[in-house]
């Protein structure tokens, strides 16, 4: 991947349960790593686009400002922003940190501590990824079981954070192995309904939409229907356990990388 130039995105698709049609929810870090979840049986539905709330004030306009958590409550999108710790070449190189978390909401900039932007949680570089994603992906999950569409997207410069965010390792498991958990987890607990996960892997690299658990599935055409939105002819693997659902996007990823 970082051998390509170009702007790609990568959306994995975990469309779930029958039901009604019903609001979509999304909750934005940073539009590379996704997690879509939905409910209507389709295929991967919903926006990706995240209306930023991202707020520009001083701390003479941050008193006129409701609290934050009160005006969560009305949002359909929130941002979250994590920042990631200087790696040992950054250390070496004597980079400095220019913005940093000021308490859970706000960036404020090192050098002008009046410049801050207000976002709905702010992590530091020492939070986990289990502790962003109780606070930023966890709802969109159980929301997604309980019929809620939903999406959680990492966006940001390379080298950020969003593959360590959204896939994490062995050691730090991202976002998207623990919102596979959880879903299973939730299936389990609700024996009285019937579930039906499918899993799609999809890149979107210079604009051309590619099937990454399909090498065919190459410049795959977006379509609307009255279900929402869907890629044509994508391939959707109906999932029946965590380990299968992660061994198809590391699959993916090997087609990536051919
Ligand atoms: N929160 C973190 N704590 C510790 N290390 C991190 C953290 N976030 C990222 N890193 C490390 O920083 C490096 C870059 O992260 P990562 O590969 O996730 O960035 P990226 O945004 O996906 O980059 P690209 O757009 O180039 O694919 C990796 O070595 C990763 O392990």
């Amino acid at each position: 991947m970082a051998s390509k130039q170009g702007v790609k995105s990568r959306r994995f698709g975990l469309s779930g349960l029958k039901g009604a049609n019903s609001p979509s929810s999304s909750t934005t870090s940073s539009s590379k790593q996704v997690l879509e979840t939905s409910v209507d049986g389709q295929s991967s539905p919903a926006s990706t686009s995240a209306r930023s709330k991202q707020r520009h004030f001083n701390s003479e306009t941050a008193a006129a400002t409701p609290p934050l958590e009160a005006q969560r409550m009305k949002e359909n999108v929130t941002v979250t922003v994590r920042f990631r710790p200087l790696n040992p070449r950054e250390i070496r190189q004597g980079e400095e940190i220019a913005w940093y978390a000021d308490g859970d909401t706000i960036v404020r900039n090192e050098y002008n501590p009046s410049i801050a932007y207000a976002y709905d949680r702010v992590f530091g570089p020492t939070t986990t990824t289990r502790q962003v994603y109780d606070v930023a992906a966890q709802h969109v999950v159980s929301g997604a079981m309980e019929g809620i569409n939903g999406t959680v997207f990492a966006y940001g410069v390379t080298s950020s954070g969003k593959t360590h965010t959204m896939h994490g390792d062995q050691r730090s498991p991202g976002i998207i192995p623990l919102a596979v958990k959880d879903a299973f987890s939730i299936i389990q607990e609700t024996p009285n309904r019937e579930f039906l996960l499918r899993v799609s892997y999809l890149e979107i690299y210079n604009e051309v939409v590619n099937d990454l658990l399909n090498p065919a599935g190459q410049n795959l055409r977006i379509r609307e229907d009255t279900q929402g939105t869907y890629v044509e002819g994508i391939k959707e693997e109906v999932v029946l356990s965590p380990a299968h659902a992660l061994s198809l996007i590391a699959a993916g990823e090997g087609i990536n990388s051919c």
